[in-house]
């Protein structure tokens, strides 16, 4: 199995490094624009295979869009990424010319291939990636509520004392720091709603820890961070490329579910061979619903400035 990394930056050769590592696909081409980037990372991750063990071939290219012919799996990466102080939203400027480019690239070398986009801001990146390209919605992924869940599973085991992998929780909504919507709610340890372990004070911290998750790593390294985010976009691939049917919760294109239309955001999703194999359009309650309706509004509001870049 083929996968294409766009962007050979923090994200994307993280995401290389976990695919191969983990053995997820056969064959990774990295290809950025920045000239001999993308062939630096390929080697410096090919010369780990001796030591981590893994028989993935990893290629880096600059700008060769001939070499990622055929990919099962395109992963979007390129743009760039916020600084301190910034929401993922003023990045749209620069990186909405760079997604669809890359997009329109992509496919024309892979017209059967699965796009996930992870270039910010997410929501509206995979809507244009969707809008320009015209792919049925099954094949444009979003990845943000794969990381969003993980950094919330992460809080809820730092304020449990507990492992991670023991809790299970997901953020849905907008991937952004105020339009994520951890669902609390249905957080459990090991089956038991952590109400039963937490106050909702506790639980309240939790979750504007979460929303903020992104901002508080870009407030501490400078840049965003990398390597929960390329692992997550590994997670999704291997969910594609295994065929596993995992519940992801991913930014896909709603036709009516969760009450919205004509719009991608995050909801749960069966990930599998096809892509989105199913959206799981669960009950919220009325404070939920609101949630939604608002981060929706906001995601709404942001892929109106794409006007002038899907004419
Ligand atoms: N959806 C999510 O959960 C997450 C999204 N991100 C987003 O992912 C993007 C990448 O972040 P980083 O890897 O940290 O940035 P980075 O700056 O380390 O890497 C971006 C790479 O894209 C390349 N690039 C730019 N234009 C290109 C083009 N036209 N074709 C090919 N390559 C091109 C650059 O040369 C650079 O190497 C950012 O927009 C960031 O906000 C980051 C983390 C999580
Ligand atoms: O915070 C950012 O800008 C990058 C990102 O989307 C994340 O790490 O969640």
């Amino acid at each position: 199995m083929k996968v294409t990394i766009v962007g050979a930056g923090n994200v994307g050769a993280t995401c290389a490094d976990v695919i191969s590592y983990r053995g997820i696909a056969s064959e990774v081409v990295l290809l950025d624009i920045k000239e001999g980037f993308a062939e630096g990372k390929a080697m410096d991750i090919m010369q780990c295979a001796t030591n981590t063990g893994f028989n993935t071939k990893v290629i880096g290219v600059t700008n060769d869009y001939s070499k990622t012919a055929n990919s099962d799996v395109v992963v979007i990466t390129s743009g760039i990424p916020r600084k301190p102080g910034m929401t993922r939203e003023e990045l749209i400027g620069i990186n909405a010319g760079i997604v669809k480019t890359v997009a329109e690239n992509v496919l024309a070398h892979s017209p059967n291939t699965i796009v996930v986009v992870v270039s910010n801001p997410m929501d509206t990146m995979t809507y244009l990636a969707l809008k320009s390209t015209g792919l049925p919605k099954n094949r444009i992924i979003g990845m943000g509520g794969a990381l969003d869940s993980s950094r919330f599973r992460y809080y809820l085991s730092q304020a449990l004392d507990k492992p991670s992998n023991d809790v299970s929780a997901m953020v849905i909504g907008g991937h952004g720091d105020t339009t994520m919507i951890p669902l609390t709610r249905l957080a459990s340890y090991n089956g038991i709603p952590v109400s039963e372990f937490l106050s909702q004070d506790a639980l309240d911290k939790v979750a504007a820890s979460t929303m903020v998750g992104g901002a508080t790593l870009t407030g501490l390294l400078g840049t965003s961070a990398w390597y929960a985010p390329g692992a997550s976009v590994a997670y999704l691939v291997d969910s594609i490329l295994n065929d596993q049917k995992k519940m992801i919760a991913c930014s896909v294109f709603l036709e009516g579910e969760y009450g919205q239309n004509d719009i991608c955001i995050g909801v749960p999703c069966i990930i599998g061979k096809n892509g989105v194999e199913q959206i799981v359009d669960i009950t919220l309650n009325d404070a939920e619903k609101a949630l939604f309706a608002k981060s929706a509004d906001a995601v709404r509001n942001m892929n109106a400035d794409l006007k002038s870049v899907l004419v």
